[in-house]
């Protein structure tokens, strides 16, 4: 469009330092701004026009405060110290302890970005270290399915809503289903197995009243014994224990035992012939299994706020699973989120988290089903993929395995969770080392000094990505959210601001900000508890909750006045405030 740059800056009425953008006039200089404002307001300008049709009438609103003494700002900052909402008092803003203890102590800069997952189970399931979990920073929990039973899984939940409520946190649950994939039972009760070399174990479809009999392990999948060959191999867990099929006898498969290792419960099951993965009839087997449905009606019921959906294979469950939860659970929204852990998934990867709310890449099961040297560049896909469509991403499993038993990391699981960091994933998940690990918080803190070092070594070295980020409007409106956030989210970074504002109301605003990764946190205001705890999984974002009008020189009224009584902004920290109520960016000190 070659008349993109053919906009209008006045004054409007409203205050000094606002001024309405509109076509078809000129946009000329505005002696008043410092450059860089001007600059990036030229951008938002040429950016909103070229990749939209601009109606006539239409008018962009972008509310500019010069930086500095005199000028625009200073007016405007007058304005709002004017209007400062009366009898507001700092117990109407939700934040958890553990970010207002962080910004008060390490300032804006220091606060961690990247999100912590726990996966909860008898190491981490009591109220005392599931605080001591919340209080290291653990932003989501999960359950998982595969264990436990439905009643133990509702203590969990009941105890972090407790948590959340009686502290503060805005700890999000996330549960994750079985899945329909191959794996053992649960070893007639016992903790573990200890396979030796040379040893024949019995893998069977047939079932047991405990205890089984000796080198006994039963499958779960009916079809087992007809699907193997004899010479093929199983790899238990991804290959932790192999065996090799040597005999078939109707529902029992004689294996030989070719690399020991330790047996858990539930372990997953996974057949090769010739070097490649083996898919039957377990190939047909439903992604959500009617157990998974009984699981699911129980997650929607206790309101969990992620499901996570194991064993993916087209975007066609996804969509289902989505209405089926929509019709279910109206006043209450469920992220669906899709688990990367199958040859299928990759196949149809873009769809799958096109139609979901977020990816977990699940390198657990992933390394099970494709060579394991190629899992490092899937990851590194499936986070691109989702930075582009702007859906949360979590890298998942393995990330500090040594520390189910170890007090320290190894050298190379730091080097591992670095890299995690350094693709700005959106989060990192702790399974067996917070689920039945010897050391759950030292693993957790970990994961959190990591994340820190390495945010920070990126932001000094100020070596932002050039990650292209493509239009994913799909409305007019929703192009003006989006040019809004990357305008807003490339000033903070020029202007060096101290932290973005974001008024949002259904999350949708602070997803764009957050998937611009900028070098400051983004305080994200939102009206309702079950969308701050979903916008905890989210890259950089530090979510509220309060209570907010249309008006938004009110609403930054109040924050301001309601933050500063809890020592956590100061007078003359700068900010850019964007909402989704009011198209405007507005930059500004605090007063
Ligand atoms: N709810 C639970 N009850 C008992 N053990 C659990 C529970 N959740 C997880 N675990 C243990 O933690 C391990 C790691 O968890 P996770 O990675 O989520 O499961 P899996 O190993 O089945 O993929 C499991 O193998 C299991 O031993
Ligand atoms: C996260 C994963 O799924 P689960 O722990 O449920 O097997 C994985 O396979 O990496
Ligand atoms: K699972
Ligand atoms: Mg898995």
């Amino acid at each position: 469009m070659s008349q993109a740059l053919n906009f209008f800056v006045s004054s409007s009425s409203r205050s000094p330092a606002t001024f309405t953008i509109s076509r078809p006039s000129v946009l000329p200089s505005t002696g008043s701004l410092r450059l860089p404002v001007k600059k990036s307001l030229r951008t938002l300008v040429a950016k909103a026009s070229a990749g939209s049709d601009l109606d006539e009438s239409q008018t962009l609103r972008v509310l500019v405060s010069e930086n500095g003494s005199g000028g625009v700002l200073s007016s405007a900052t007058q304005e709002y110290g004017r209007n400062a909402a009366p009898g507001t008092d700092s117990s109407s803003i939700e934040v958890d302890t553990v970010t207002e203890a962080e910004l008060k102590e390490n300032g804006f800069r220091s606060t961690r970005r990247t999100k912590l997952i726990c996966t909860i189970g008898p190491a981490t399931c009591g109220f005392e270290q599931l605080e001591a979990l919340a209080e290291g920073g653990m932003n989501v929990a999960r359950i998982n399915m595969c264990h436990g039973t439905r009643e133990w899984h509702r203590m969990v939940i009941e105890r972090v809503r407790r948590l959340n409520e009686e502290k503060g946190f805005a700890v999000a649950i996330m549960m994750d289903t079985e899945g329909s994939e191959i794996h053992m039972g649960d070893l007639g009760g016992a903790s573990s197995a200890k396979a030796e070399d040379g040893e024949i174990w019995n893998f069977t479809v047939r079932s047991f009243d405990p205890p089984l009999p000796e080198r006994t392990v039963t499958v779960n999948y009916d079809g087992f014994a007809e699907d193997v060959k004899v010479g093929d191999e199983l790899l238990v867990d991804g290959g932790m224990v192999r065996f090799e099929v040597i005999e078939k006898i109707g529902p029992d498969v004689k294996c030989l035992c070719t690399d020991p290792g330790l047996l858990l419960p539930r372990a997953n099951l996974t057949f090769w012939r010739d070097g490649k993965l083996v898919r039957e009839r377990n190939a047909m087997l439903p992604t959500i299994s009617s157990k998974d449905w009984l699981d699911i009606d129980f997650g929607i019921a206790e309101g969990v706020d992620f499901i996570a959906v194991s064993f993916v294979k087209s975007a066609e469950v996804i969509k289902h699973l989505k209405s089926y939860i929509q019709a279910r659970a109206r006043d209450s929204d469920i992220s669906v989120i899709a688990k990367i852990e199958s040859i299928d998934s990759l196949k149809n990867l873009e769809e799958i988290i096109q139609a979901s709310d977020g990816a977990m890449v699940a390198r657990g099961d992933l390394g099970a089903q494709i060579p394991l040297e190629q899992v490092p560049s899937e990851q590194q896909k499936i986070v691109q993929i989702c930075r582009q469509l702007n859906r949360p991403v979590i890298v998942a499993s393995q990330l500090l395995e040594s520390m189910i038993e170890y007090p320290i990391p190894t050298r190379a699981e730091v080097a591992d969770v670095s890299e995690a960091v350094r693709q700005r994933g959106d989060a990192l998940m702790l399974s067996g080392e917070s689920a039945m690990g010897q050391f759950p918080e030292k693993a957790l803190t970990v994961l959190r000094s990591v994340s820190l070092r390495i945010e920070r070594m990126w932001r000094e070295q100020k070596r932002h990505e050039v990650i292209e980020l493509p239009s994913i409007a799909s409305s007019f409106s929703d192009s003006i959210s989006e040019e809004i956030c990357n305008s807003a989210a490339k000033m903070a970074n020029n202007l060096e601001v101290d932290a973005l504002f974001v008024y949002t109301k259904n999350g949708h605003m602070a997803s764009l900000l957050s998937r611009c990764r900028p070098d400051c946190p983004i305080f994200a205001f939102t009206t309702t508890t079950s969308v701050r705890r979903r916008l905890n999984l989210q890259w950089g974002l530090m979510p509220f909750r309060l209570s907010f009008s249309d008006d938004m020189e009110s609403n930054l009224n109040k924050t301001f006045s309601l933050l500063k009584a809890r020592g956590m902004i100061k007078s003359g920290d700068l900010i850019i405030a964007v909402s989704d109520m009011l198209q405007s960016i507005q930059v500004m000190n605090v007063p």
